[in-house]
């Protein structure tokens, strides 16, 4: 399975501009050879212009339609990242994944919203995991701040996910966390991780980019720098079953003995 993660220096508030640049993005992927493309969070608008409201997609028609059309046009599978959208009068992180036919597959609203970011000011949040079925496999997904949450991730995990796609905006100034957390969380969960990071310019933040594909044993199979780039790699997502069968830590938990709450 050839994941392409693309990072790009997406433009704050340029909605039009953003959807010719993921266009363009999702294209080159194909070209260099995709089977699933991977965009990076709120490309639609970036995180987030302070009229977000305004230029969110409406019902995420647009965004559903443009990566359907995308999907079919260039033969891959799309896991897109996540939009600004408005539904029922509120306003969500979304990500939409759609399958090479053009297929919805299914969609997420992050969780945990960035409140040091105060995204929560704004935004509504989601309340259920991502997951489903990829060519045979169980994927996930979570967005950006969900990544710092290890209930979180061990609840795809526990649902039985085997490759975990993580878009995110990951500001320059932690990329000593987005390194450390993405590469923890692949051995943690001991699953494939597809960690897609905008990069440049964002507004008066600085995104530290260094997308990455991490196989189950937390080796990087290709990490991306700070310039938009496709980060390729093959990933063997069977080699999960492997890892899992080799260091039995689901079949060792002690949930008897841990904190709820
Ligand atoms: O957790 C972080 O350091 C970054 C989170 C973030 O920027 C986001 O969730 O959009």
């Amino acid at each position: 399975m050839k994941i392409a993660a693309v990072q790009w220096e997406i433009q704050l508030g340029q909605v039009a501009k953003n959807y010719a640049a993921a266009d363009r993005w999702v294209a080159k992927a194909a070209q260099d050879g995709a089977d699933i493309v991977v965009l990076p969070e709120l490309w639609n608008t970036a995180f987030f212009p302070a009229d977000v409201a305004a230029l969110a997609d409406k019902e995420g028609i647009q965004t559903r339609k443009f990566l359907q059309q995308a999907a079919r046009q260039y033969g891959v599978y799309i896991v897109g990242g996540s939009v600004a959208t408005v539904r029922e009068g509120r306003l969500y992180n979304t990500l939409y994944v759609v399958d090479r036919q053009g297929q919805w597959i299914t969609q997420y609203d992050k969780v945990h919203l960035f409140t040091r970011g105060r995204e929560d000011r704004i935004f509504s949040a989601g309340r259920r995991p991502c997951v489903w079925d990829l060519d045979g496999f169980r994927a996930g997904a979570v967005i950006c701040y969900d990544l710092r949450f290890d209930e979180w991730l061990r609840t795809l995990t526990l649902s039985g996910c085997e490759i975990l796609f993580v878009p995110a905006a990951w500001p320059a100034a932690r990329g000593v966390h987005w390194d450390l957390l993405t590469r923890a969380c692949a051995v943690m969960q001991q699953c494939v991780v597809v960690a897609v990071n905008g990069c440049g310019q964002s507004g008066d933040i600085s995104l530290y980019g260094h997308s990455a594909i991490i196989d189950p044993w937390g080796k990087v199979l290709a990490q991306g720098g700070d310039e938009a780039a496709v980060v390729m790699a093959e990933a063997d997502i069977a080699q999960v079953a492997a890892v899992r069968k080799k260091m039995p830590v689901l079949a060792d938990r002690r949930p008897e003995v841990y904190v709820r709450g």
